[in-house]
């Protein structure tokens, strides 16, 4: 799928994005939770009530707990799981792939420099869900998906106070990857409610969010239904 390809080989159309509409016979898009920075005992009950705001509508959650120690994030992810199991979340771990086994998580998010695909997916097995950060880069996206990535991950769309970022893709990528390729797209990257239309609408299976969920000044569930309220979502 890689050969021969180069990112700058590309000419982008800038108002592709303006004027890509959302093929109805696509899916629905949906949620992918992302944790907060640091939760406590009590986050459980956060996550089940952000859940719950919009039956559905959250397909995964992940746990992001960067520099914890494994062990502690082992024991805080336990009622996690259980959270996100009764109600067919899938439980994605982030960095690790040997955690991931470990607590028998759905699934394991790997960053560029967190480890290979096919190890984990020979670590964890065929059902795993294995997901990719690909930043602004079709060729890393492309690369993914022939190492056996069940999802690419593009991003930052948009300036985020959560982890600090270097790449800011054009939407027009996530319309280009959903022509070309069956392999789910997820956006991620400082969106909201109020920015994530244009996402949307070029062809994002996924929405990754974490702020804008976890620090709504109305609350984690009545962010989620302003989600849930955006046209393509459901
Ligand atoms: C869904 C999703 N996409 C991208 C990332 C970022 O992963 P990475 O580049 O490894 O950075 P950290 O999250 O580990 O700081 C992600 N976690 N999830
Ligand atoms: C974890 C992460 N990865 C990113 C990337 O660009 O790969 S942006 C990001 C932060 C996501 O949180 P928020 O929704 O608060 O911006
Ligand atoms: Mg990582």
């Amino acid at each position: 799928m890689t050969d021969d390809f180069d990112d700058d080989d590309l000419t982008l159309d800038p108002g592709f994005a303006d004027r890509f509409e959302r093929d109805d016979r696509r899916p629905p898009c949906k949620l992918y939770l992302i944790s907060p920075p640091a939760i406590d005992a009590d986050f459980a009950e956060t996550l089940a009530a952000a859940i719950d705001a919009a039956p559905g509508l959250v397909a995964a959650f992940q746990l992001r707990l960067k520099g914890m120690d494994e062990h502690r994030i082992a024991e805080l992810a336990r009622p996690l799981q259980a959270v996100c199991a009764s109600r067919e979340v899938a439980f994605i771990v982030n960095d690790s792939i040997g955690l991931a086994k470990r607590l028998d998580a759905d699934g394991v998010h790997l960053g560029q420099e967190d480890g290979d695909p096919r190890e984990a997916r020979q670590l964890l097995g065929a059902k795993a869900q294995i997901g990719v950060t690909c930043h602004d880069s079709r060729h890393l996206a492309m690369e993914a998906g022939d190492a056996g990535a069940d999802y690419v991950a593009f991003g930052a769309f948009y300036p985020t106070d959560t982890k600090e970022t270097e790449h800011r893709p054009e939407p027009s990528i996530l319309g280009w990857w959903s022509t070309l390729f069956e392999l789910p797209s997820v956006a991620i990257g400082g969106i909201t409610p109020d920015n994530a239309a244009p996402l949307i609408a070029a062809g994002a299976d996924f929405l990754a969010v974490s702020g804008a969920v976890w620090n709504d000044p109305a609350g984690p569930a009545a962010a989620v239904s302003r989600f849930a309220a955006l046209q393509g979502m459901g």
